[in-house]
């Protein structure tokens, strides 16, 4: 059981004299749970060490990108490789990109072309560009509690970090720019469809996590995402998945593999850089033809491409594309599911779990959680309770209840085992 951290303590203090809020990305403060954060010394596999000298089982993976696990011999070999024979950056052509290109268009079943970007942010501001140079219309729609990085027009009843500290309409968001994002309810095609009757022939784009991850892990409902794709094509609006979060996830097609929708456009980022700054944007050939310099839409990058980037992610989609790793995925995701699930229910706390393949979430709620309301209707302070007493046993959780978990390769049966032992004394602590 940890008891204290007092070298993190005295880094955070001199952190926030420093950085707004002590951080680089607000969700890291922890303060949802009531905390201050561990500051990371190292990872290795699927554990990260803090400069307290605690050990802990790491869920949050940097946040998604890291599906082998932290410092996996691949990516290291990769990137020494690359810093040694070609160095950091040379904004300039390389041959590594064609490689990861067609790695990307060879995978995700939409992509015929892709650009390579620095983040998952740029990658959606970019598609949304590019939806509205095809399209000709500005309006946009976006779902409750989706978080699509933090361009204006999305941090519009936002998801993730925007949602945990309650500014999901962020000021600094002109309203001009705020009334062409039009919002609907995750999973409800009634209001897409009504929304679309009124207001069809203006919306260039709907763009969709097409399993959310940032209200928590919320699934598609059957008929959700077709349902979206037949509207939009109906109406002659493009269809963006982000796929941030969920592409080489849930499956190495991604969402879309996963459930066999086809969207107009692709977002992706995370998995991609392997741990490395990366996004990318990708669809059918004749609207990625509309990116400048072929077309007149614009977007450029310094950084984009970069071989360290790419290198890293293409040695983790090399190891992701061996035999029977999406299945090892789901059977420590299953175990984990089943064993969170029987702990909470010893120990009487309602909990709702949501899990597609290696992504997840306990929500402190009795109800199912299909979208931003009944996500929202978790106990948040239950949470925060099961937080602290999962982190003083060693296990590290998304500070916040609505982000996704994330399983890596590097879990073994041993780790979900000891995560389970920890989740039955958290449940009997947090009812005590
Ligand atoms: N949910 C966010 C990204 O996917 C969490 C990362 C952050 O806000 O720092």
């Amino acid at each position: 059981m940890i008891e204290a951290w007092p070298k993190s303590a005295a880094a955070y203090a001199e952190a926030v004299k420093l950085m707004p809020g002590g951080v680089n990305s607000p969700v890291r403060a922890f303060k949802a749970v009531g905390l201050t954060p561990p500051f990371i010394q190292r990872g290795e596999g699927a554990y990260l060490y803090d400069i307290d000298g605690h050990r802990y089982i790491d869920y949050v993976a940097s946040w998604g990108p890291l599906i082998l696990g932290h410092r996996h011999p691949e990516v290291i070999a990769a990137l020494e490789n690359t810093l040694h024979t070609m160095g950091t950056s040379f904004g300039a052509p390389t041959e590594l990109e064609n490689e990861l290109a067609r790695e990307i268009i060879a995978a995700v079943p939409s992509i015929e072309m892709v650009r390579l970007v620095n983040s998952g942010t740029e990658a959606t501001m970019s598609a949304i560009r590019l939806a509205r140079g095809y399209t000709g219309r500005e309006k946009v729609v976006k779902f409750a509690g989706c978080y699509h990085g933090h361009a204006d027009y999305f941090l519009i009843q936002a998801g993730s970090g925007a949602l945990t500290f309650g500014v999901p309409d962020s000021p600094g968001v002109p309203a001009a720019t705020a009334a062409n994002t039009i919002i609907a309810p995750y999973n409800d095609l009634d209001t897409v469809e009504a929304i679309f009757k009124q207001a069809g022939e203006e919306i260039a784009a709907v763009i969709v996590e097409p399993v959310a991850g940032n209200m928590g892990c919320v699934p598609p409902q059957p008929g959700f995402l077709e349902g979206l794709r037949a509207i939009t094509k109906h109406y002659g609006t493009l269809l963006i998945f982000d796929e941030v979060m969920t592409g080489f996830r849930v499956a190495y097609g991604g969402a879309q593999g996963r459930f066999g929708v086809r969207p107009d456009l692709t977002c992706l980022g995370k998995i991609i850089g392997g741990g490395l700054p990366v996004g990318a944007y990708g669809g059918r050939r004749e609207i990625m033809a509309r990116v400048a310099p072929g077309g007149p839409v614009y977007q450029a990058g310094t950084l984009s491409g970069n071989p360290l980037a790419v290198s890293a992610g293409l040695a983790t989609l090399k190891v992701l594309k061996e035999p029977g790793v999406y299945e090892r995925l789901e059977s420590l995701s299953a175990r984990l599911e089943k064993g969170l699930k029987e702990a909470a229910g010893e120990a009487g706390v309602p909990v709702t779990f949501n899990r597609v393949g290696a992504m997840f979430t306990a929500f402190f709620t009795p109800r199912p959680v299909t979208d931003y309301t009944t996500a929202t209707a978790s106990d948040t302070k239950a949470f925060a309770a099961y937080f602290q007493a999962m982190l003083r046993r060693g296990i590290y959780l998304a500070p916040s209840q609505f982000e996704a978990a994330f399983m890596s390769l590097a879990h073994t049966e041993a780790d979900i085992d000891r995560t389970v032992d920890a989740a039955r004394e958290a449940f009997r602590e947090i009812v005590a």
